[in-house]
């Protein structure tokens, strides 16, 4: 856990009072990457750029991995649809987004593309009253060297925080508790000019699950800050939020050091319950106020209304789920009029799905709408 004083470490991060806030020369090119950047021509003013780069602490809530849209036909980025999303959810009262999550598919996106994405949603919310919004990125890659890329062009593009998954592809080669896994995570926290949050799904990672005990060990370096756990485990969410409180100087519930989210939105009290601080869950994609109001509810102590909300997110997040970024997608479709499909080679729903997934998510549109 970060010591609080104010002194820059290596890594270029210090702590402050209230969060650990990267450290971020304004106008400094050196981090530039040799990738094409979309950003220079969108961002020439001075406060346009203090916009860009200011400081958004990570707080308790409800985070959004966004959705990515394309042109229907060219499959081609479709900046306007993603700007307009940012706004609806801004507007809804969520916290955060995360871009180039699980269901921003970043694995089918270019590093140009990722920053695109990344820089529409900054520039979206910035022109929207919502500056103060913080964006988390996912950075994850296979290598250490990538990863670390991955995060200096997530800081050009506007992001706040890098969402990193461990690398999978060689997992057979070493354990989910090795020091490959430590080594990995250390030397990407102490090259990234952003804090680091833990992404723990080991659906997308040939089942790599990381312990409590490798993620406590991880949230003792200064520029890690959070986890969010997709693996759904409560027990370890538990162990994760009691360990990190401890070891914080500052106790404010409000700003905890290290903030340890449910990565689904199906079991958003039970995280609560657990010590945890909310949710970065794709179903908020659909239903933000849903996600919102369940949480609200749980922590003004009503909880069996809370809970009887939790049933409709979670039967909703069950449709999610099984339809991944395909369904959500279609969801968003059917229910929003927007969303189209995901990159080829995903497939297109068929008319069959559509109907099955429009009636799984109906519940939770009814009690969206009714809010
Ligand atoms: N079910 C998850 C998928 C990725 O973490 C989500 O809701 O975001």
């Amino acid at each position: 856990m970060a010591p609080h004083n104010d002194a820059p470490s290596p890594s270029g991060s210090f702590t402050a009072g209230f969060n650990r806030i990267p450290f971020r020369p304004l106008g400094s090119s050196s981090l530039m990457t040799g990738h094409d950047s979309p950003l220079s021509s969108s961002y020439s003013t001075t406060s346009e750029a203090s916009d860009f780069h200011m400081t958004r602490p990570l707080v308790p809530g409800v985070y959004v991995p966004t959705m990515c849209f394309f042109e229907k036909g060219t499959e081609d980025v479709d900046t306007d649809t993603i700007a307009r999303h940012a706004v609806r959810l801004a507007r809804a009262g969520v916290t955060g987004l995360a871009t180039q999550g699980s269901n921003g598919e970043a694995v089918h996106l270019t590093h140009a593309e990722r920053q695109l994405v990344t820089s529409t949603t900054r520039k979206a919310l910035n022109d929207s009253g919502f500056s103060h919004m913080p964006i988390i990125v996912g950075c994850g890659s296979q290598s250490t060297r990538e990863t670390i890329q991955y995060c200096r062009e997530a800081w050009e593009a506007g992001g706040d925080y890098a969402l990193v998954l461990p690398p999978s592809y060689y997992a057979t080669l070493f354990a989910p508790a090795s020091e490959t896994i430590i080594k990995y995570f250390t030397a990407v926290a102490d090259a990234s000019p952003i804090p680091i949050i833990i992404y723990n799904f080991p659906g997308a990672v040939g089942g790599l699950d990381l312990s409590s005990d490798i993620i406590v060990r991880l949230a003792e370096h200064h520029n890690i800050v959070g986890v969010k756990l997709t693996c759904g485990n409560t027990g370890k969410l538990n162990r994760v939020a009691a360990a990190t409180r401890k070891m914080s100087k500052t106790h404010d519930p409000k700003n905890p050091e290290f903030l340890v989210l449910a990565g689904s939105a199906d079991f958003s009290i039970q995280a609560l319950v657990a010590g945890g601080h909310g949710i970065l869950a794709g179903l908020a994609n659909i239903a933000p106020k849903a996600c919102i109001r369940t949480i609200e509810l749980f922590n003004q102590g009503k909880h069996a209304e809370a809970q009887e909300m939790q049933e409709v997110v979670a039967q909703g997040d069950w449709t999610a789920i099984q339809g991944g970024v395909v369904g959500v997608k279609s969801g968003l479709q059917s229910w929003l009029g927007y969303g189209g499909y995901a990159r080829s080679p995903l497939p297109k729903p068929t008319a069959e799905q559509e109907k099955k997934w429009k009636e799984g998510y109906r519940d939770l549109v009814m009690l969206e709408k009714s809010l």
